[in-house]
């Protein structure tokens, strides 16, 4: 079967071309239909840019990203992206910034727009504008309104960053059910610092390498679902897994101040 998503031999390059700051290079990687793919990497590391390329934010320097054989080159309503920022209008409510969406992809009612709200628990919010709320509270109504398009792709950065840690919890069981719900089976590509997250949600987790970043390695995730917290944290699978990765992120870590030191002859 062809992948949904390719990303074959991708590197990306800031700036003018006198002072091109290379941050990916040469990355490959095919995502299937239905996979969630978690990313983790050293900060820096070009995470948020591979977000950017997979909207059609930004174009590849060189290599190709395809969606269904497809190239892409712009954004698009087949994908849906929640960023670190929280990204609403600040002018529109809550309830208003997700019927807003809603209705640019379909004819929807203010009452459909609430039913999201209600899922991530603020529909008492639902008058109130971004500036009204709290940071995390902010990011609960950027995931609502991302849920609410039921897009086939879903890309996500660092979507759960601001959120306290009960509603983590909660929001990332309830982006486990959403997945496999819905008219689409959705296709997830989330960036995360937590690597408990990424291994409790992820099917494969894509480990970068400090900047420039290139795919250290790409990890299966194979335990069962519906996984359940409690009893992966204990599972010597699991940590052994954890540590794994912690290690090549620390490795990679230490590296780079070797490299730092060296350079700079402290
Ligand atoms: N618009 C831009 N112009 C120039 N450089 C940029 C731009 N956006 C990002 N960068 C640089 O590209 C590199 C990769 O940034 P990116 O945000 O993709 O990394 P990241 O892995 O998501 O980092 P973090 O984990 O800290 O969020 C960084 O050095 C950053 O400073």
């Amino acid at each position: 079967m062809e992948a949904l998503l390719q990303l074959e031999a991708v590197s990306l390059a800031y700036g003018n071309n006198a002072s091109n700051r290379l941050v990916l290079s040469d990355v490959t990687v095919d995502v299937k239909e239905g996979e969630f793919i978690t990313v983790v990497g050293p900060s820096g590391c070009g995470k948020s840019s591979t977000i950017g390329l997979l909207a059609g934010l930004l174009t590849p320097t060189s290599g190709t990203i395809r969606l269904q054989g497809t190239p892409i080159t712009r954004p698009g309503p087949d994908r849906a992206v929640v960023f670190q920022d929280y990204s609403l209008f600040p002018w529109m409510t809550a309830l208003e910034n997700i019927h807003f969406a809603l209705q640019q992809v379909r004819k929807a009612t203010r009452e459909e727009a609430l039913q999201y709200l209600h899922l991530v628990g603020l529909s008492e919010a639902k008058d109130k504008y971004p500036g009204e709320l709290s940071g995390g509270m902010r990011q609960r109504v950027a995931i609502a309104r991302a849920f609410a398009v039921d897009a086939p792709v879903y890309l996500m950065d660092e979507p759960f960053g601001a959120v306290d840690a009960k509603n983590r919890i909660y929001l990332q069981d309830l982006l486990l059910r959403l997945w496999k719900t819905g008219e689409h089976s959705k296709t997830i590509f989330l960036v995360t610092h937590d690597i408990d997250e990424a291994l409790y949600l992820g099917d494969r987790i894509i480990i970068f390498t400090p900047s420039p970043g290139r795919i250290r390695r790409i990890v299966e995730v194979s335990f069962t679902r519906p996984r359940t917290r409690a009893y992966l944290v204990h599972d010597p699978a699991y940590i052994q897994l954890r540590n794994e990765i912690l290690s090549l992120l620390q490795d990679d870590l230490i590296g780079e101040l070797e490299l730092v030191e060296g350079g700079t002859g402290i």
